[in-house]
C-alpha cells in the first residue's frame, strides 16, 4: 500500500471513531496527512478551528468554514481535535513541528477535550528520534544565537535553524514570523525508561521526552517546542479538567499491508 493510501486509511478510521456530526468545535491541524479528515460524514453547524494558514487553506478548499483561534469565545473546548504527527513513541509523545506550525497546534490540541493523531507506519517508533532526526524550536529571530547555544548546552550537537525554500530569502517564517530550529538529541527516553532506574534528566547525555521540554521551553527566545508529552485530555478529564492535554488519546497508523494500527495509554490494536 502507499503511503498516501495509508495516510487516508488512518484518518478514515480515526474519524468514524472520534467525529460526531454533531460536534460544534473541531481543531483541524497541518500537514499532508490532515487533508484526509476532512472526507467527513453530512454535518451543518461546526465551527472548524485551524493550525496556522496551510490549515486554514486546507479547510477552505474542503469547503468547510474555519473559526480562527483568538476568535473563540473564552468558555468554548473543541470537541475533539485532528492532527498529524513526525513521530510517535509507544507512550504517545509525539514530535510535531516538521511544518513548522507547532505552535499553534500545541495552542489548538491543549483546548480539545481530546487531541487524536493520524499518520502513517513510517512514524510509530518505540522512543522519539529513532527515525525523525531533530527537534523543531519554534524561536523569536533575535533571539537565535543564544538559543543555539542553550540548546548545544543541553546536548545538542548540531542545532540548526531552518532555511528558506530560497537561500536568498534567509530562514524559513512561521506563522507568528518567528524561526524554527530543528535540534538533534540522541533517541529520547520514556517514563517507562525512567522507572526501570534510567536518570532521564540529560547527566548522562539521554533525556526523558517531558524533562527534555521543559528544558528547552526555559531558554529565553524560545515560543514554543515540537514535544507534545504529559497528560491526555482523558486523563485530565478523570481529574475534573476539560481540556489542556498535549498529548493525544488516540494515534491512528496507516500501515503498509493496508490495516490500521490504533495506538492508546492500553497499547496497540490493529484494526481491520
Ligand atoms: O506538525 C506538523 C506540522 O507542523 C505536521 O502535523 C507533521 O509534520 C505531520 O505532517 P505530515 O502529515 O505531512 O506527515
Amino acid at each position: 500500500m502507499s503511503v498516501e493510501a495509508a495516510k487516508r486509511a488512518a484518518a478514515r478510521a480515526a474519524v468514524a471513531a472520534h467525529f460526531s456530526p454533531s460536534y460544534t468545535y473541531v481543531g483541524i491541524g497541518s500537514g499532508t496527512t490532515i487533508i484526509y479528515v476532512h472526507d467527513l460524514p453530512p454535518h451543518h453547524t461546526i465551527h472548524f478551528v485551524p493550525t496556522g494558514y496551510q490549515s486554514r487553506q486546507v479547510i477552505l478548499k474542503a469547503g468547510l468554514t474555519p473559526t480562527l483561534f483568538d476568535h473563540l469565545p473564552d468558555a468554548v473546548v473543541l470537541d475533539v481535535a485532528f492532527d498529524g504527527a513526525d513521530e510517535v513513541d509507544e507512550e504517545l509523545n509525539c514530535i510535531k513541528g516538521g511544518g513548522a506550525c507547532l505552535f499553534q497546534e500545541k495552542l489548538v490540541a491543549e483546548r480539545a477535550r481530546r487531541f487524536v493523531c493520524v499518520a502513517d507506519y513510517r512514524k510509530s517508533q518505540p522512543r522519539l528520534l529513532t527515525s525523525w532526526p531533530t527537534i523543531p524550536i519554534e524561536v523569536a529571530p533575535i533571539a537565535v544565537s543564544p538559543v543555539l547555544r542553550s540548546l548545544k548546552a543541553l546536548g545538542s550537537p548540531d542545532p540548526i535553524v531552518r532555511p528558506g525554500a530560497l537561500d536568498k530569502s534567509g530562514p524559513l517564517k512561521t506563522d507568528q514570523d518567528f524561526f524554527i530550529i530543528d535540534a538533534p538529541f540522541p533517541t529520547l527516553l520514556t517514563t517507562k525508561d525512567v522507572s526501570a532506574g534510567a536518570k532521564g534528566d540529560g547527566s548522562d547525555g539521554k533525556w526523558e521526552v517531558q524533562a527534555l521540554s521543559r528544558a528547552i521551553k526555559a531558554i529565553t527566545g524560545v515560543l514554543e517546542v515540537g514535544l507534545f508529552a504529559g497528560s491526555d485530555g482523558d486523563e485530565i478529564a478523570a481529574k475534573g479538567g476539560k481540556a489542556g492535554g498535549q498529548k493525544p488519546v488516540a494515534v491512528y497508523f496507516g500501515m503498509e499491508d493496508g490495516s490500521v494500527v490504533k495506538r492508546t495509554q492500553g497499547g496497540d490494536e490493529k484494526l481491520a
